[in-house]
Order: structure tokens, then sequence, then C-alpha cells
């Protein structure tokens, strides 16, 4: 966001509390050219916040929604997929505010840090990604149904009961991102949700709000659980809920040709990154008879973090050139940082020869 009058970026803005669009810096722009000139300009635009229908909002539902089973899949396979998560009407308001965020202007382009090869941390955007995290109270104070899904904890506790993960309740272990994807290709290089240390996610719960989303739209998300033969790719369907290991499920989302919404809300959890978790030790057992319980233990293991990028080299380059485009700006440091990590990895024979069997094992 930038002050529209003298396009300063990174101070305090103030929004005009009408059309909720035009914002100015807090200093002499906003005092000359706001209260004066605004007000005619913006025309009275107001934007009001409209339902398409009565709904109820019902937090007590995810406990039946949650059930065993699902939870028995998510710890099985790394994920769970609820479709028709919400009621009709709850789904369909919870879009209505999502859309409201992006006319008022109140989604702001993504920034991703990123590790650059020489060890300093880059930030750069992901091309039509539009994001808002429900911590920042300016957003959150516009739309009520978020905010109450912030607030609530019963999807932290319907999944700490038959999951028996140390999910930690409260907005000090949630994270409530909204975002719209413009479409025009707008995607997701491969990531882990939680790369490590300190990052402190645990799971990762999708809620997608496509009503008409159709084959040929794109922007479906792809994982790619560890050393399984074929990715599984999954429509962004309206009111469906995808939950899995934020720290243990590599994945993408490919380019998208239309508009998608999504809200992401990430749970942390009070053991994740522990020793185990970040470091890996081999023992000649693994690497002979006792091989094929090693790679089942990776595939479940945020371990396989350590390993990810050697094993799907080809998959990280191909999704962070469809996501940046060649041309775009923090491509070419991504690629580099991507190869330089690479380099290291050539650098440990062990590991190298590692993940060459991984690679011709998977
Ligand atoms: O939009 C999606 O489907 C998932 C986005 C994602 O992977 C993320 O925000 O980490
Ligand atoms: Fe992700």
């Amino acid at each position: 966001m930038k002050c529209f009058r003298c396009d300063q970026t990174g101070e305090t803005l103030l929004r005009c509390s009408r059309c909720r669009v035009a914002t100015y810096c807090s200093r002499k722009c906003q005092v000359e050219h706001w209260k004066k000139q605004h007000k005619a300009e913006c025309g009275k635009q107001q934007l009001s916040l409209k339902y398409p229908g009565v709904f109820e909002r019902d937090t007590s539902t995810f406990y039946d929604r949650i059930t065993p089973d699902v939870c028995a899949k998510l710890m099985e396979n790394g994920y769970a997929i609820i479709d028709n998560f919400l009621s009709e009407g709850w789904a369909n308001a919870l879009l209505a505010e999502v859309q409201f965020l992006q006319h008022a202007n109140l989604l702001e382009k993504n920034k991703t840090q990123f590790p650059k090869a020489n060890g300093t941390v880059a930030q750069f955007e992901k091309p039509n990604i539009y994001e808002a995290d429900l911590h920042n109270a300016t957003v959150r104070q516009q739309v009520p149904e978020l905010d109450a899904l912030f607030h609530q904890d019963d999807l932290c506790y319907a999944l700490a009961t038959h999951t028996k993960l140390d999910l930690i309740p409260g907005t000090q272990g949630k994270t409530l991102k909204v975002q719209y994807n413009a479409g025009f290709g707008g995607c997701f290089p491969c990531h882990y949700d939680n790369p490590g240390r300190p990052n402190k996610r645990k799971l990762t719960c999708l809620l997608y709000l496509n009503p008409s989303w159709a084959p040929g739209d794109g922007g479906e998300i792809q994982f790619y659980p560890f050393l399984a033969r074929e990715p599984i790719t999954l429509a962004p369907l309206m009111n469906r809920l995808v939950i899995f290991s934020s720290d243990s499920l590599l994945h993408r989302v490919l380019p998208a040709a239309q508009p998608r919404h999504c809200l992401t809300i990430w749970l942390d959890g009070a053991s994740v990154n522990l020793p185990e978790h970040t470091q890996l030790s081999l023992t000649a057992c693994d690497l002979n008879e006792g091989w094929e319980a090693f790679t089942k233990r990776l595939a479940k293991s945020p371990v396989q973090r350590l390993l990810s990028r050697g094993v799907y080299a080809e998959e990280y380059l191909k999704s962070l050139i469809e996501c940046m485009g060649k041309a775009k700006e923090g491509f070419d440091d991504m690629v580099q940082s991507h190869n330089a990590h690479l380099e290291r990895l050539h650098k440990n024979q062990l590991l190298f020869a590692l993940v060459e069997r991984l690679r011709a094992y998977r």
C-alpha cells in the first residue's frame, strides 16, 4: 500500500472511512488532501458488507465433522479432506467477507521471505496473490465472521482430541490468513508451511471458497507425499476443508486461470521442530536391511525436509518458474538459492548418495 498522493510506503497509512480504498500517509498528505479533497473525490462509494442469505455460525459442528476417521487419515496419510465443512449459508457469508476485504483494498500483495544464496534474507512478491492476516485488528474489525473464526478454539480442540497432537489453543497458537488469488497464473511454488525453526506450525487447515470452480480453472493444490509415486491434486471447491501436516507435506498450488479464494488456518504445536525433526541420523541398518522401514519413517517425519529439495529438485524448479515467471523480480535469487542448496547437498557425499537412492526409489 502506498500513499495516494506522495507515493510514500511504509508509513502509517490512513484509509478513507467511506470508500475504504484511498490511503494517505499520516503526515502532510492526510491533512492537505484527504480532508479537503478526497471527500469530494471518493464520491461516497461506501462499501458495505452484505451477506447473501441468513446463516448460523455454530462452531460446535466442528466436533461432528472432524471425526476419529478423518483424524486417522490425517495421521496416516499426512492429509485429510472434509467436503461441505460448514453450513452453506455460513460458507457463503465467509466468502462475502473475503470479497469485501478484497474490494475494500484491505488485502495486500503477498510477501514471502526467502533465504538468499549469500546467507541474507530476500523478500519477494508472489504475482497475483493478495492476503490479509487476521492478527491485524484493522482487518479483523471489518469482518465479524472471520473474526469469530479467528477467535474460536473448537477447530483446535476437535483436531487435538482425535490426533493427540499438542496443538496450542488461543490466538497465540493460530494464524488465519485470507487469500485472494486474482488468477492470471497466480500460484505457489513447492514448499513446506513449516520449513524449520522458529516456525511453530503443526497443522494447516485450508477452507476453499470458490462456488463456480470448474476443471480448467486451475488453482488446484498439489501434494507430494514424500517418496509417493504420484502427486495428489485437489480442486479448491466451495466449502472444502483440507487439513495437512505443516511440517511434513511438500505442496504447491498450480497456476490459477480464474480468481480464487482461500482461508488458511495454521495451528501451532507445542513440540514442533524437535532435534529429531531437524537433524538426520542414519545407521547402517537404515541403508541396508532396514531400508523399507527407514523410507516409511521418513515419509511421516519432518526430517524429510532436509532431503526434499534434492529428491524433488525438478518439481521445485518447475513450480518456481511457473509461480514467478522468469522475468519477475526475485526469480533469479530464488533459483540461485535453490541451486546453492543442491550444491551443498552434493558436497556431502553421504547425503548426496542417500538423495540419489531416494530419487531412484521414488
Ligand atoms: O492456496 C492454497 O491452496 C494453499 C496456499 C499455501 O500453500 C500457503 O499459503 O502456504
Ligand atoms: Fe502452503
